[in-house]
């Protein structure tokens, strides 16, 4: 197996005491990776630094064997990144944003924006000011923007939070989709045990700054009624543990 992502003992505490602890996390090829925790616990922060936004104060980031403070240019090349709800211009129309976008890769022709409107479904609203689009459909364009440069990693940022069923599951089947037909590797973050659940082969639990559990989903679902029982009983153990530290 190939490690696409690989952090070691990443910590940045913000001034208030709050951020990540010594997080550890390995990514391999092929996985469809679930950053799952509640709102606060850390995973922002996490793909932040993953990405360049951030810095560490501590600990290293490997993406495609390249460390991204030192060697960005080298781990970004093969990456896609939507952190946070997309942000779009939406007096444009989808199409514009996207050939606007395109003018930072070298090389990204018209037919590539046709391409990723096309995976995400957007063709047949593509001349429509981002203004009267969903957020689902705003959602989408940000993973159009995100595969302009063909990605192999797509780190993806709560890429559901806020959607309607329809939405979520117009999302899911991308991903699903992209996994199998292109092989791209994913780094999902969410709060939403379930969609982990149907979307995710390995799962990552980050608590208060900490990843607690790092495995397989079948594995970490072994001897639990439901995933969310196995991650209750868990984070049991965990506030058990701090109790007694
Ligand atoms: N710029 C900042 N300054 C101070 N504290 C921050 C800052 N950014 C994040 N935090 C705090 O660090 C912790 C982790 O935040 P982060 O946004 O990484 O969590 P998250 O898991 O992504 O949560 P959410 O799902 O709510 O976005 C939180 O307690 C948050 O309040």
């Amino acid at each position: 197996m190939t490690a696409i992502v690989e952090i070691n003992n990443l910590t940045k505490m913000y001034k208030n005491k709050r951020g990540i602890h010594e997080v550890n996390m390995t990514v391999q090829q092929g996985d469809i990776y679930g950053f799952f925790g509640p709102n606060g616990a850390g995973k922002t922060t996490v793909m932040k630094i993953m990405t360049g936004l951030a810095r560490p104060q501590q600990g290293q980031v490997k993406l495609f064997g390249y460390d991204v403070s030192t060697q960005y240019e080298q781990a970004m090349s093969k990456v896609g990144v939507l952190i946070e709800t997309a942000e779009a211009f939406t007096f444009m129309s989808g199409r514009k944003n996207l050939e606007l976008a395109a003018r930072f890769y070298p090389g990204i022709d018209k037919q590539r924006v046709d391409e990723v409107l096309e995976i995400v479904g957007l063709t047949p609203f593509q001349r429509e000011k981002v203004a009267g689009y969903s957020l689902g459909m705003k959602q989408r364009l940000g993973l159009a923007a995100a595969m302009l440069s063909k990605p192999e990693l797509l780190i993806l940022d709560e890429p559901t939070n806020g959607l309607d069923i329809e939405g979520m599951v117009q999302i899911r089947e991308i991903i699903l989709r992209l996994a199998r037909e292109e092989r791209i590797t994913f780094l999902i973050s969410s709060h939403l045990i379930h969609e982990m659940e149907l979307m995710c082969n390995r799962m990552g639990i980050i608590h208060q700054g900490r990843l607690v559990r790092e495995g397989l989903i079948s594995e970490l679902a072994k001897g639990s009624a439901s995933l969310e029982e196995a991650y209750l009983r868990e984070i049991t153990e965990v506030r058990r543990l701090a109790a007694h530290a």
